[in-house]
């Protein structure tokens, strides 16, 4: 299938440019995005930059490219510092828990993969684990010795960043190899060298460690990256992904690394594409800072995830976002409103099965296009409606403007075309913004917040009261039903066909 709409233009970080988008294989965009590290619950920081790439890769499909799509799990390797130094996360993580990290790598990657499910992010085409492919990576280290660009220590095995063309260009640093950083290792030939192979210190057994020709250790982060990349993508593929914290360090030390096993100056990956931070009031949110907002914790306040979704596709992912639970708070409020608009419009139309069918079919096609789901959303829409397609789809051409597409959606439900259209459009719009809008049920969106002091039959068997006293024209007792409603976290919504819903507890 060809590219419908406007052409895409992306913003290349290796450039600094936006860039028309022109895939190597118009038949199959390749696509790499750095995975979580699974140390600990992933934050909403993190969360972020899967929601960039879920939309990245919706927004492919929507345009009819087909994606092949990795996303790798890093269970060893990530040191505590990006600068080469400090110890293995996952290894503190589990001599903390007292668990193996095996253990530990279980929980968190279950952990991980159940938010992203939560927040309609689809499962990439391949989820790569790094300790699956130590085997490749020792491999590919020959190779990369093989070819001159390594040297030993007794720390392990070091990749020599002068031995590449433009060391650091992805970080916009020209400097050549000794660019901003410490030298922490005895022996290290330039500050920005990186080891590829940690050996385990003499006389010690790692929990996790494999054999390998430079003693028994394990690999180096940036390594697997590489390696899983070029396995299942090739040497040079489309598009590869990553928080900006990854543009310093991280994704220049697999640039050096793809260049000296190719022998090439090529970097591995067209386009370099990175999603800015979620931020707080004290900075970058981290996961080392303690006290870190998860997803977990919007829910048991009674925040709907998708809420959260909604709060990321309100920035635009270039731009750093900040975070704060009055901001949450809003985009569910923003989502409740369309949910809402949306059940009206289901009303005045009549929603058949048959219209949700291709938006839950597009989720179990793990990167085809969505030609045949837009088709069915599409077909025969009027002049005035393929107006708003087109609207909608120059928002996302140009560089995923989401904060730009989603205007669109309100003006569609705002319009006077006929309500069916209006239906359509949004399931067409939804297959690109992943937030479930044609399957949502206002109900849904009324989560109860995990410390709340009533049930839901409590809350009816209220409600009820609250009529009959209504009725009776007792409005004491009325008023009385409501308070105590209210003193419970409970809102009641005169005229809205579901009554009653729990406030959520989202202030500071
Ligand atoms: N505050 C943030 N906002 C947006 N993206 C982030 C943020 N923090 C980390 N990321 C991105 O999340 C993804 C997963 O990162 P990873 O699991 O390795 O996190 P981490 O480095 O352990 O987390 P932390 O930086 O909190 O210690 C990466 O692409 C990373 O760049
Ligand atoms: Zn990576």
């Amino acid at each position: 299938m060809t590219q419908t709409g406007a052409p895409l233009t992306l913003f290349n970080s290796l450039t600094r440019s936006a860039e028309t988008f022109v895939p190597i294989d118009p038949k199959m965009v390749r696509l790499y995005s750095c995975g979580p590290t699974v140390y600990s619950t992933a934050h909403l920081g993190n969360l972020r930059a899967y929601v960039f790439t879920d939309t990245l890769r919706r927004v492919l499909n929507w345009k009819g490219y087909a994606t092949t799509h990795v996303i790798n799990i890093t269970d060893v390797g990530h040191l505590t510092s990006d600068a080469d130094a400090g110890d293995d996360k996952m290894e503190l993580a589990a001599q903390k828990s007292g668990t193996t990290i095996w253990d530990v790598a279980a929980r968190y990657t279950r952990l991980f993969k159940d938010d992203l499910k939560a927040l309609g992010i689809l499962d990439p085409s391949i989820w790569s684990v790094a300790t699956d492919h130590v085997q490749d990576m020792i491999a590919f280290a020959q190779t990369l010795q093989d070819h001159g660009a390594t040297y030993e220590l007794d720390g392990g095995l070091y990749f020599d960043v002068s031995k590449v063309p433009d060391y650091g260009r992805l970080a916009g640093q020209h400097g050549g190899p000794e660019i901003g950083r410490i030298e922490t290792v005895e022996g290290k030939r330039h500050a920005a060298d990186f080891a590829i192979w940690r050996k385990s210190p003499a006389g010690e057994q790692r929990q996790m460690e494999w054999l390998s020709p430079w003693g028994p250790g394990a690999p180096g982060w940036h390594l697997e990256c590489s390696v899983m990349s070029l396995k299942y993508l090739g040497e040079q593929f489309d598009i590869h992904t990553g928080g900006i914290d990854h543009r310093e360090i991280h994704h220049c030390n697999e640039i050096a690394q793809n260049q000296a096993y190719n022998d090439t100056a090529r970097t591995g990956a067209n386009v370099w594409m990175h999603n800015n931070f979620l931020v707080d009031r004290t900075g970058k949110m981290s996961k080392s800072k303690g006290g870190v907002a998860t997803l977990g914790a919007l829910v048991a306040r009674g925040a709907h995830p998708l809420a959260y979704r909604l709060l990321c596709l309100g920035a635009h992912y270039r731009s750093e976002l900040e975070f704060s639970l009055e901001a949450v708070a809003a985009a569910l409020t923003r989502l409740k409103r369309l949910v809402l608009a949306i059940a009206a419009l289901k009303a005045e139309a009549g929603l058949d099965d048959a219209m949700l069918r291709p938006a839950r079919e597009a989720g179990f096609g793990k990167g085809a296009p969505f030609d045949w789901q837009r088709h069915q959303f599409e077909a025969g829409l009027s002049a005035d409606a393929v107006a708003f397609v087109a609207r909608f789809d120059e928002a996302l051409a140009g560089d995923l403007m989401i904060p730009q597409a989603l205007p669109v959606l309100d003006a569609v439900i705002a319009s006077t075309l006929p309500a069916d259209e209006k239906l359509r459009l949004i399931g067409s719009f939804d297959l690109a913004l992943g937030l479930g809008l044609l399957d949502l049920d206002r109900r849904d969106l009324s989560v109860q917040p995990k410390d709340a002091a009533l049930a839901d039959a409590e809350v009816e068997a209220l409600l009820d009261n609250r009529q009959a006293a209504r009725a009776a024209k007792d409005f004491a007792a009325s008023d009385a039903a409501r308070d105590s409603l209210k003193a419970a976290g409970i809102e009641i919504m005169d005229g809205d066909p579901l009554r009653w819903e729990w406030r959520p507890q989202l202030t500071d």
